[in-house]
């Protein structure tokens, strides 16, 4: 399956070969989907500034030539013509270079959103952000792939593409003026000279690709740390973590330095290589234009004339040579590129092997035959991704509407497991799992023990995500909301917000308690209203009368519950207990059927 060749793709050290080259047309093709599309287009009207550059180019770089001629002759008003064609054509080219740059930004900022969006579109189907760090082997930092990556990545494109447009055509202009003045032995020797240069520069690169594809990895691992030390900052603060985490970040800065030693090291090579074929392309012009002379081609020519002849085919030949040199430097960028283009092809694959593989469930799903129950775990075994220890062992339940179910055990049984097997974020390593309902207000909510609590305003948090996720659920009902604080016990947020609607400057998980944000959590699930709620020890923060209130309104609510919870207390809010034990053992028994608060109502 497509799992299966992402992981062994994976284990190959990231080079220049066909690997690559089939990684970066999958990218090309997400740049540029269409003939028409927008990126297309810009790169043509790149191609046709780039392109007329190159006219006046030539015909500023033959002025020198042209001023030899006219001061040689002492020609005053051959002089003043050629003054104001130069000023003329000086201004010309100082336009088109600014608006080809202008264009290969342009592509650089498109190409970055074009592929970002891809990227993110992958990233946010079906909770592929989860599944991709949970898989085994997984993907490191994949918000550095989408984020630095993709923006290095496109920045290097937009820079080389107005160069990688135009160089074959000023190849094949320039070694034909070239070969003009000094016979096709000149362009011919200036190709061999590239020949060698390129053959010089693949042997210096190829170790490069590896070590910066490790360094972008590294790179990722060092601020994920920050990133870790900024989210945790309390909890790290109470342990008194500075320390101990000052030498962990130390050392991931280490080994990314070291890295970045070692490349530069390598890279020395690569720079002598580049510079000294520059320096020596500009003395190759002297040598081609210098056999013609020497044979005697040009005997019959004046000083004048030999003079403009020489530095027409110096600024020639130096083009070309330039031309081919710019294809050398061009190499380099491509190093980089190589190193982008595998972390970022390597996210694409696998976030495309995890939606193949969801979809090949959802029709395996289709197949399963409804039933009176809304929860079906027929045979379910379940072990955590990546290990083989069993946390369930043919696991047989079926939750049907009106049927509450509490879920207890040890520490580490296993009960969130369940769950997520339930949320599809896990596969059950055997057996059937089918939920008859579907996720959202109308069907089943899942509420974790620490509540996500994303940015916007109260009414948002409480309405979460309805408007975005389910945009045909109607009005917003602000009596609804307010009621759903009440229930919750939150009413009080209303003046520390300022109101529903006020934007709050904090983030709303560092400033609410543990207990408070459960309770927004809660208040949620009142405003959804959903068939069924999942609460994954979803009021542990709370104290038990408060746990008993909400578990109350959710009766009231007519919800029916699938709940993890260690307090005696809840007992009386459920129909049915699955107590996990050790070895993947577990006991499914009906509780007795006691007065819960609210069931009069
Ligand atoms: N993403 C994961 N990768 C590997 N192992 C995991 C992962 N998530 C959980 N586990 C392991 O699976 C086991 C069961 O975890 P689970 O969260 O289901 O326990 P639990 O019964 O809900 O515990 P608690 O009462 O402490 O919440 C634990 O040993 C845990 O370390």
């Amino acid at each position: 399956m497509g799992m299966r060749n992402f992981r062994a793709e994976k284990g190959d050290r990231p080079r220049l070969d066909r690997l690559f080259l089939r990684r970066f047309l999958t990218l090309q093709s997400v740049l540029f989907p269409r003939w028409m599309s927008e990126n297309v287009l810009m790169l043509l009207t790149l191609l046709v500034v780039a392109l007329t550059g190159q006219l006046v180019v030539y015909q500023v770089g033959i002025l020198p030539s042209q001023f030899y001629g006219v001061l040689a002759n002492r020609d005053p008003s051959g002089f003043r013509r050629l003054a104001v064609l130069a000023v003329m054509l000086i201004l010309a080219i100082s336009l088109l270079r600014s608006v080809e740059q202008y264009i290969g930004k342009l592509v650089y900022v498109n190409c970055r959103k074009v592929m970002t969006e891809h990227l993110h579109k992958l990233y946010f189907t079906k909770q592929v952000y989860y599944t991709l760090s949970t898989e085994r082997p997984h993907v490191d930092n994949p918000d550095q792939r989408m984020t630095q990556d993709v923006e290095r990545l496109c920045r290097e494109l937009g820079t080389v593409a107005s160069k990688l447009l135009i160089t074959p055509f000023t190849l094949v202009y320039y070694s034909y003026q070239c070969a003009i003045s000094t016979g096709w032995m000149g362009p011919l020797s200036i190709f061999g000279y590239f020949v060698i240069g390129s053959l010089l520069n693949r042997l210096l690169m190829g170790p490069l690709i590896p070590k910066l594809v490790q360094q972008e990895k590294l790179e990722g691992d060092f601020r994920f740390k920050h990133v870790e030390i900024r989210v945790n900052a309390e909890a790290a603060a109470f342990t008194r973590a500075g320390l101990v985490e000052h030498s962990r970040t130390a050392q991931r800065l280490q080994n990314l330095i070291s890295v970045q030693k070692d490349l530069m090291n390598q890279e020395l090579w690569l720079y002598f290589g580049t510079n000294l074929f520059d320096y020596l392309g500009g003395i190759l012009s002297y040598m081609v234009i210098a056999v013609p002379i020497f044979a005697g081609v040009y005997r019959d020519l004046s000083a004048a004339e030999l003079s403009e002849l020489i530095s027409k085919n110096a600024f020639v030949s130096i083009y070309l040579v330039n031309c081919f040199s710019q294809i050398i430097d061009l190499s380099s960028s491509l190093c980089d590129v190589a190193g982008y283009t595998h972390r970022i092809a390597e996210l694409d694959e696998a976030m495309r092997c995890i939606l193949q593989g969801q979809k090949d469930e959802d029709e395996e799903a289709k197949e399963l035959q409804p039933c009176d129950a809304v929860f079906v775990l027929e045979d379910v075994t379940i072990t955590a991704p990546g290990s083989d220890c069993t946390l369930v062992r043919n696991l047989n339940v079926h939750v049907r509407e009106g049927s509450n179910l509490l879920i207890t055990g040890e520490t580490g049984s296993g009960k969130s497991s369940i769950l997520r097997v339930l949320a599809r974020l896990w596969k059950p390593k055997r057996g059937h799992v089918c939920v008859f309902t579907p996720f959202g207000p109308r069907g089943v909510l899942f509420l974790p023990q620490k509540p996500f609590l994303s940015d916007g305003t109260l009414r948002e948090q409480v309405i979460y995500p309805l408007k975005e996720v389910f945009p045909n659920s109607g009005q917003v009902d602000d009596d609804r909301i307010l009621r759903s604080l009440e229930m919750s016990g939150l009413t009080c947020l209303l003046s520390r917000t300022g109101g529903l609607d006020h934007k709050v400057e904090w983030k709303w998980s560092e400033i609410l308690s543990p207990g408070e944000m459960q309770r927004l959590a809660f208040s949620r699930l009142f405003y959804l209203q959903p068939k069924y709620a999942v609460l994954d020890e979803s009021s542990s923060a709370l104290s038990e009368d408060a746990e008993i209130e909400l578990y109350t309104c959710c009766r009231q609510l007519g919800m029916t519950l699938i709940s993890v919870g260690h307090r005696r207390s809840i007992k009386n809010f459920h129909d049915l207990e699955l107590k996990l034990g050790p070895d993947g053992q577990w006991d499914l028994k009906r509780l007795p059927k006691q007065h819960a608060p609210g069931d009069d109502q």
